[in-house]
């Protein structure tokens, strides 16, 4: 699909996740209808937003995304297409812990079109496996399993080029979506802790977006006032093209809009012209798969 129009107004959803799957979906349909009622074109919510950040939680709560019409589990799925249906929206579905005919767990996004139809799909490639005693520890590698697919969402206003969380610590995955693929706009559903957040993630997010000269996008969950919950950093927010924050969250539950303007990344990319400047003669990033044709497989 070519990208014909170049502005849209974009809202990130920073959802308080409860343990409940059911309240969760509840809470998040009627988050899409207050964004697209306040003029969002485009939808975004955060990483794992139908139930608690564990191994149990999403064992429990996983379900199909390709047969979402036909499978009773899929009730996060039906959802979003319903909403992305009736509001004639794009959605890009944070993420849902997706179960697959292999039997594993993936982290995956489910994007739909504004018809209700599934367009994109992408299961995080790079699982969130660190240890820093007594701060964060985390081995989703024995629990989940990587996707192996760049994904891009088409729509009329952009091409996203989608990662999930600790995807945005590798520049190369987010430049091969960008350079190779032709991504403008970087979306990035996550739930850093906030040890990690407090670290890192206002470098990484002005980073991604300033190396692609590309817009980016953070939607993380609220932070919990229960302390005994997974502690979510929060900061929902967009940068522009420039690395310069444009609007962020808090921690709290809340909606952060955003009027995109596609034009500036061509003018950005036109006045500082790193991509024609690269030294093709000295250096290449090697992508060892094809581009994606947004298939949903
Ligand atoms: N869910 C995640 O991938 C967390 C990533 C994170 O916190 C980080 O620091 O990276």
């Amino acid at each position: 699909m070519e990208a014909v129009k170049k502005t849209f107004k974009m809202a990130l959803i920073q959802m308080e996740v409860q343990r409940s799957k059911a309240t969760n979906v509840l809470r998040a349909k009627e988050l899409i209808q207050q964004a697209a009622e306040s003029g969002a074109n485009v939808v975004v919510l955060p990483e794992m937003f139908i139930c608690n950040y564990d191994r149990q939680s999403f064992e429990e709560n996983a379900e199909p995304i390709l047969n979402f019409k036909e499978d009773e589990k899929a009730t996060a799925a039906r959802m979003l297409s319903d909403a992305a249906k009736e509001h004639e929206i794009y959605i890009i579905g944070g993420s849902i812990p997706e179960l697959r005919e292999d039997g594993w767990v993936y982290n995956t996004s489910a994007c739909f079109d504004k018809s209700g139809d599934l367009a994109a799909k992408y299961s995080k490639v790079h699982l969130f496996d660190i240890d820093i005693p007594g701060r964060a520890t985390f081995k989703e590698s024995e629990f989940l399993r990587p996707g192996t697919e760049f994904t891009l969402f088409e729509t009329e206003y952009c091409k996203f080029g989608v990662g999930i969380c600790y995807d945005v610590r590798f520049p190369d995955f987010s430049q091969v979506l960008c350079r190779d693929f032709g991504a403008d706009f970087l979306v990035f559903p996550a739930a850093f802790t906030k040890p990690t957040g407090e670290l890192h993630w206002d470098i990484l997010r002005k980073g991604r977006a300033l190396d692609n000269q590309a817009y980016f996008a953070f939607c993380s969950p609220a932070r919990p006032e229960d302390e005994t919950r997974y502690q979510a950093y929060g900061y929902s927010s967009f940068i522009d093209p420039w690395g310069k924050l444009q609007a962020e969250c808090e921690t709290a539950e809340d909606i952060v809009y955003q009027d995109i303007d596609l034009s500036i990344v061509d003018q950005c990319r036109a006045q500082i012209p790193c991509y024609s400047q690269r030294r093709a003669d000295l250096y290449k990033l090697t992508c060892l798969k094809d581009a994606p044709d947004s298939s949903t497989t």
